[in-house]
């Protein structure tokens, strides 16, 4: 399969209709893909947090409407990144969607673990508390967004609901760039999944974005890094590398059925 990173800058001095309309044309280049990936929260920009309110939306609103004329546009899976979605009840999430290619939404995550350090995310935002797979040609997908990254206990059960490639849109501060590098790649190897992380760049409110948006099969080969400019980055990665690596090397297999008996006195 053919994917493409869509690493994408929002700065503040541009206006959200100008960066969806930029996006758009970044998304057409990207057209050969069979998988197209947007960063976290990308339209709004994720630091902007005074602007959530303002440009919260739908699960059918600008982003994943424009975005699924997109897909039926190039023919590819396209995921949206993130957007802050209204719920109906009012409140506020971090929701990220894939369009198959015919534009409809196949699979939706909500973040889970929303982002409390040096960020408003945890204020403004409600928490998701769903996780949930879709079947696709090159696999079974599952989403989490960013900061779930530090949560290998969310990653375990998405392998318990059947996860094969996981597709992470992130707004991952440059300032802990290792950390990035080092929780894509421990994922990607722990879980043995096919980990596809597209996340944002350039400076939001002063913060600077790492970039770097990978690829990293099971074996913990990093299939494709981005620099820090916005723009695409290409990957080619043959998804049957996760029945593969899951048979050869079967480490899942030997998890204990529990792991809370282990704790208190020795038995
Ligand atoms: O965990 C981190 O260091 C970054 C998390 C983050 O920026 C986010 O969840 O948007």
């Amino acid at each position: 399969m053919r994917i493409a990173l869509v690493q994408v800058a929002s700065p503040g001095d541009e206006s959200v209709a100008d960066r969806r309309e930029r996006v758009a044309g970044l998304v057409r280049s990207a057209a050969s893909a069979d998988l197209i990936v947007l960063p976290e929260l990308w339209a709004a920009g994720y630091f902007a947090f005074d602007d959530y309110d303002r440009e919260a939306e739908p699960a059918d609103g600008a982003t994943v409407s424009g975005l699924s004329e997109l897909a039926r546009e190039t023919g590819a899976y396209l995921h949206v990144g993130s957007f802050v979605e209204r719920r109906p009840d009012g409140a506020l999430r971090n929701t990220a969607a894939l369009l198959d290619p015919s534009g409809s939404v196949v699979h939706s995550y909500s973040k889970i673990h929303v982002f409390g350090y040096e960020s408003k995310e945890a204020q403004l935002l409600q928490a998701g508390n769903r996780v949930a797979t879709t079947d696709t040609p090159f696999g079974t997908v599952a989403g989490t967004t960013c900061y779930d990254l530090r949560f290998p206990e969310l990653w375990r059960c998405l392998v318990d609901v059947g996860a094969q490639v996981v597709i992470v849109p992130a707004a991952w501060p440059a300032a802990r760039l290792e950390h990035w590098r080092l929780f894509t790649s421990v994922r990607a190897v722990e879980e043995q999944v096919l980990l596809i992380a597209c996340n944002a760049t350039g400076t939001q409110a002063g913060v600077e974005l790492a970039g770097h948006s990978r690829v990293v099969d099971p074996w913990g080969t990093v299939l494709a890094e981005a620099g820090t400019t916005e723009g695409i980055t290409w990957c080619e990665a043959d998804p049957a590398v996760v029945p593969t690596v899951r048979k050869q090397f079967p480490v899942l297999a030997d998890r204990l059925p529990t792991y809370t008996d282990l704790q208190g006195a020795d038995a």
